[in-house]
C-alpha cells in the first residue's frame, strides 16, 4: 500500500519536475547556437533517430555550422564545418577537452578511465605519456615489427587453408589485431584463429560495451534519474567489463608473482605490462586501461579495413591500380620491412576510405569543462560537444563530389589526418586526439597490403561487386551494416 502510494507519487511528479528543471536551465543560458525548436521534456530526441550523424548534418544545412540540440535535459552542441571544428579542437581545445561519460559507463572505477576520462586529469596524463612512449612512438612501432609480421603470417597461413570457404573479414582481422595488441601488451596471444567461439565472445563483449555507450538512454537524457539505471545498460556493461577483465587479470596476477620472486628480465624483453607495473598501476587500473585500448584499437581498424575492401571491390579500376603499385614496389616477405608510406596511390586509398567512411563519425563526445565561446555563441559548462566528421566529409562545399570514392583527390595534395587539416580529421584533433594513430595506420597498411597483394577476392554466390550493399550502421564506430564476406584465392 505504502509502496503503491510512493510509486504513484514518483510517476506523476517526475515529469513535472523534469520539465521544470529543463525549462529553468535553458532559459537561463543566453546566446546558445541556433537549432530546431525542442519539444517539451524530450527536446529533439525524436529527430535524431537511427542515424544522428546524418540528422545533425541535415540540421546544419538549415541552421549553420554550429547548432544546439536538446536531448532531454542535456544540451548537445554539434560542429559541422572545418571552421567550427577548428574552434572546438584548437581555439577552445582546453575548455572542450572533457569527455561526456555515458551513463552506461558510470562505474565505480570511473577515475581510472583513459579514453573516457572526464577531464585531462593526472591519471589520464600518465596513461597518455606511457602509451605514447611505449606503444606509439616511432621507436616502439619499429620494435613491434617482428611481432606484427608474425601475426600477419598467421593470418595469411589461415587464409591459405580456407580453400574456397567464405571468410568473414571482420572476424579474421579482429583476431589478428587482438593477438597483435595482446602480444604488445602482455607477450601473449588471447585468441586462436580457429577458435571462433572465444573470438566471438571477446568481440561481442567489446562491441556490447561500445553499443551500450551510445544506446539512447533515459539516464543520459535525464541525469536526475541516472542512478535508477532503468534500461539496465549500466549493469549490462559492468557484466561485460567484468567478463573481459578476466582475460587480463590472470596475466597480471602471474606477472606480479614473477616480480615477487625477483626474476630478472632484460630491458629489451619487457612489455607494456612490465612498464605499467613499474609505474605502480594497480590491477584495476591495468584492467580498465587494457580494455579501453582493445576497444579503441580494434574495432576502428577492423571497420576501416572492411570499408576499404568493400570500396576496392566496388571500384575495379582503382583496385587494379593499387595492385599494380604494390606489385611494383613490394613482395610479401618485404611488406613489414618496406616503408609503406611511400606508396602514394595505396595511401591515397586509405585516406579516401577514412574520408568517405570516417569510422568515429562524431569523434568521441567531448564535454565543456568550462563555459566558452565558439563562433560567437556560448557553450555552457557541461554541454556535450560533437564534431561531426561525417558531415564535413560529405559536404560538397568542402569536397568535390563528396559521395564518390576517388583516391585521386589526395594525389599531389598535402592534406593529412594529423589533426591540423580540419576538413579531414578522422583521428580527431587537439589534446584528446587519437594517440594510437601510428599504430592504427601501420595495421591498416600492413593488413590491407598483404590481402591485396596475396589474394584475389570474390563475393559468395557470384554476387555482383558493383551492387555491394554499403549501408552504414551508426555507433561510436560507423560500421558496415552487412558484414563483408569473401572467398580468397591465392594470386599467381
Ligand atoms: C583507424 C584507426 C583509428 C581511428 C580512425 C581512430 C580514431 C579515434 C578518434 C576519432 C578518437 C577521438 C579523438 C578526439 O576526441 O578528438 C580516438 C581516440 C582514442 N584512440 Fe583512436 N583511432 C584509431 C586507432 C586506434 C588505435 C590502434 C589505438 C590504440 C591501440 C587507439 C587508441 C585511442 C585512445 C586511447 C583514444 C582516447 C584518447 C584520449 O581520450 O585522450 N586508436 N581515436
Amino acid at each position: 500500500m505504502e509502496f503503491n502510494l510512493l510509486s504513484s507519487l514518483f510517476f506523476y511528479t517526475t515529469p513535472i519536475l523534469l520539465l521544470f528543471v529543463a525549462r529553468k536551465y535553458y532559459t537561463s543560458v543566453k546566446n546558445l547556437p541556433p537549432g530546431p525548436r525542442p519539444w517539451p521534456i524530450i527536446g529533439n530526441m525524436h529527430q535524431m533517430a537511427k542515424n544522428p550523424h546524418i540528422a545533425a548534418a541535415n540540421f546544419a544545412k538549415k541552421y549553420g555550422p554550429l547548432i544546439s540540440l536538446r536531448l532531454g535535459t542535456r544540451l548537445l552542441v554539434v560542429a559541422s564545418s572545418p571552421e567550427a571544428a577548428m574552434e572546438v579542437l584548437k581555439t577552445q581545445d582546453r575548455h572542450l577537452s572533457g569527455r561526456s561519460i555515458p551513463d552506461a559507463l558510470q562505474q565505480s572505477f570511473i577515475d581510472y578511465y583513459f579514453v573516457w576520462a572526464r577531464d585531462c586529469n593526472e591519471h589520464w596524463k600518465s596513461c597518455r605519456t606511457l602509451c605514447r612512449a611505449e606503444l606509439f612512438s616511432a621507436k616502439a612501432i619499429e620494435a613491434q615489427s617482428n611481432l606484427r609480421n608474425e601475426k600477419l603470417a598467421n593470418m595469411l597461413g589461415f587464409l591459405n587453408n580456407t580453400q574456397g570457404r567464405v571468410v568473414k573479414i571482420e572476424e579474421l582481422v579482429f583476431t589478428t589485431l587482438i593477438n597483435t595488441l595482446s602480444n604488445i601488451l602482455f607477450s601473449k596471444d588471447f585468441l586462436d584463429l580457429k577458435d571462433d567461439e572465444t573470438a566471438h565472445r571477446l568481440k561481442f563483449g567489446l562491441l556490447k560495451i561500445l553499443e551500450n555507450s551510445v544506446t539512447p538512454n533515459v539516464s543520459d537524457f535525464f541525469p536526475i534519474i541516472g542512478g535508477l539505471d532503468l534500461q539496465g545498460l549500466r549493469k549490462d556493461s559492468l557484466n561485460h567489463l567484468d567478463e573481459l577483465s578476466s582475460f587480463s587479470e590472470a596475466v597480471v596476477k602471474e606477472r606480479r608473482a614473477r616480480i615477487a620472486k625477483k626474476v630478472v628480465i632484460a630491458e629489451h624483453e619487457k612489455d607494456f605490462l612490465d612498464r605499467l607495473l613499474e609505474n605502480n598501476f594497480t590491477t584495476a587500473q591495468i584492467n580498465i586501461l587494457v580494455l579501453e585500448l582493445f576497444i579503441a584499437g580494434t574495432d576502428t581498424v577492423v571497420t576501416t579495413i572492411e570499408w576499404a575492401m568493400a570500396e576496392l571491390l566496388k571500384n575495379k579500376n582503382i583496385m587494379l591500380k593499387v595492385q599494380e603499385e604494390l606489385e611494383q614496389e613490394l613482395n610479401y616477405t618485404s611488406i613489414m620491412k618496406s616503408d609503406l608510406s611511400k606508396l602514394t596511390y595505396f595511401n591515397a586509398c586509405i585516406k579516401e576510405t577514412l574520408r568517405l567512411h570516417p569510422v568515429v563519425p562524431v569523434l568521441i563526445p567531448r564535454r565543456a569543462v568550462e563555459a566558452c565561446e565558439v563562433m560567437n555563441y556560448t557553450i555552457p559548462k557541461n554541454a556535450q560537444v560533437w564534431v561531426n566528421v561525417w558531415a564535413i566529409s560529405h559536404d560538397p562545399k568542402v569536397w568535390e563530389d563528396p559521395n564518390t570514392f576517388n583516391p585521386e583527390r589526395f594525389l599531389g595534395s598535402n592534406i593529412d589526418f594529423t589533426g591540423h587539416d580540419y576538413e579531414f580529421i578522422p583521428f580527431g584533433g587537439g589534446r584528446r586526439m587519437c594517440p594510437g594513430l601510428p599504430s592504427g595506420v601501420k595495421s591498416l597498411q600492413t593488413i590491407l597490403a598483404s590481402l591485396i597483394l596475396e589474394y584475389d577476392w570474390t563475393l559468395p554466390n557470384d554476387e555482383d561487386p558493383t551492387k555491394l550493399d554499403m549501408t552504414e550502421k551508426f555507433g561510436v564506430t560507423l560500421q558496415k551494416e552487412k558484414p563483408l564476406e569473401l572467398i580468397f584465392s591465392r594470386r599467381e
